[in-house]
């Protein structure tokens, strides 16, 4: 499928926007007045420009609170109607998305349980015809590119132009500080993909912990994220869900006002020529560097050729350890990313034993 797609740019269906998009409200509506106090509080901040409500909550385990479901519309137009904040919500299937649509909410998102299940996301897709509205597209919870693309392509499909993607974080397969881990190379790689795509990012959910909000939220701009969707609830502590993520309007404000916005270009032609330089020098440096990884390779090959005039294995498991440690010593030295390293020359050594194992078998 050619990934050319026509997505609208935020400010075309947001036309005040003036700042990075801002989503905000609580995690549930929880009541009324819990809808519209955490509401008048948001709508005092011009950076906040579409509130959100939970009604119908996808939990993992049965028995936690679900949702206040279809009442929360009424509450969700009451906000609107009142401080003129455009409103949203998550759709999980093609009844939530009906009475979505009936009560004319301003944004619709789908979560990143939703994603991960093509069936629902083409049967809310299929009620998404015609109608126009935006709808934002959270990555599926495990880190597949090609999964969060087929449901934007669902969406898409179905005549809705304007799309935004937002980075919820993963599943995380192992204890980390994060509730779900942010996968920035799976970003990066949609952006590749669908360079016109908006892509704001969902600290909360990340994060899981109120601490985390800050770094989450400005990675996202250091990354170039184009918005943010931060969960705030009038009173936190007693929220029937996320509890420990959400934070006050006010505390909003604070975390907003640390932010750096970062943008794509400075508009500074000093700052264009510094960077034109420097990028120069890299260039040459990148040059320099597969030049090398070309000797190298032929290296490699003729090592090849000689085991195979006497019938030694390719993978040399000594000498393989033995270098691995010692390109991490060394690059330890040079203050280089061990990670890097590794990764680096994993890949490297993955490449001459597959052109090794090809001359022995082929030649
Ligand atoms: C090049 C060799 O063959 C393999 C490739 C290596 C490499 O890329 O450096 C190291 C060990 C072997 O597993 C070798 O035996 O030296």
């Amino acid at each position: 499928m050619k990934t050319t797609f026509e997505i609208n740019p935020i400010k075309e269906w947001l036309p005040n926007l003036n700042n990075p998009l801002l989503i905000s409200g609580p995690c549930s509506l929880e009541t009324e007045q819990q809808t519209l106090e955490t509401a008048r509080l948001l709508a005092k901040d011009p950076r906040v420009f579409v509130y959100r409500g939970g009604i119908w909550k996808p939990r993992t385990r049965p028995g936690s609170f679900e949702g206040v479901g279809s009442i929360g519309l009424k509450w969700l137009q009451m906000v609107k109607k009142e401080t003129g904040l455009p409103v949203g919500t998550e759709v999980a299937n093609a009844h939530h998305t009906e009475e979505a649509l009936k009560a004319d909410l301003d944004v619709l998102w789908i979560g990143a349980r939703s994603t991960a299940s093509p069936f629902v996301v083409q049967e809310i897709a299929d009620v998404l015809k015609g109608s126009n509205k935006p709808v934002l597209i959270k990555n599926p919870v495990n880190p597949d590119v090609q999964l969060w693309m087929g449901a934007i392509e669902r969406v898409y499909q179905a005549g809705i132009k304007s799309i935004v993607a937002i980075h919820r974080g993963f599943t995380p397969f192992r204890e980390t500080k994060y509730r779900n881990y942010p996968n920035w190379k799976t970003v990066i790689e949609l952006r590749r993909l669908l360079p016109n795509l908006p892509i704001i990012c969902d600290p909360s959910h990340i994060a899981g912990k109120r601490e985390y909000l800050f770094e989450i939220a400005q990675k996202s701009f250091d990354m170039g994220m184009d918005g943010l969707m931060l969960e705030s609830h009038i009173d936190p502590s007693c929220a029937l869900s996320d509890a420990s993520q959400q934070l006050t309007p006010a505390d909003l404000g604070k975390l907003l006002d640390r932010l750096v916005i970062r943008h794509q270009d400075a508009n500074n032609p000093d700052f264009e020529n510094r960077l034109d330089m420097l990028r120069s020098r890299i260039d040459t440096l990148d040059a320099e560097l597969l030049e090398m990884l070309s000797s190298r390779v032929a290296i490699v090959k003729q090592i090849g050729q000689y085991k195979k005039h006497n019938n030694v294995t390719a993978l040399q498991i000594n000498r393989w350890s033995q270098l691995m440690d010692n390109r991490v010593k060394l690059g330890k030295k040079l203050d280089l990313n061990e990670s890097l390293v590794k990764t680096l020359f994993q890949l490297i050594h993955e490449d001459s034993v597959r052109l090794q194992t090809d001359i022995m078998d082929t030649e």
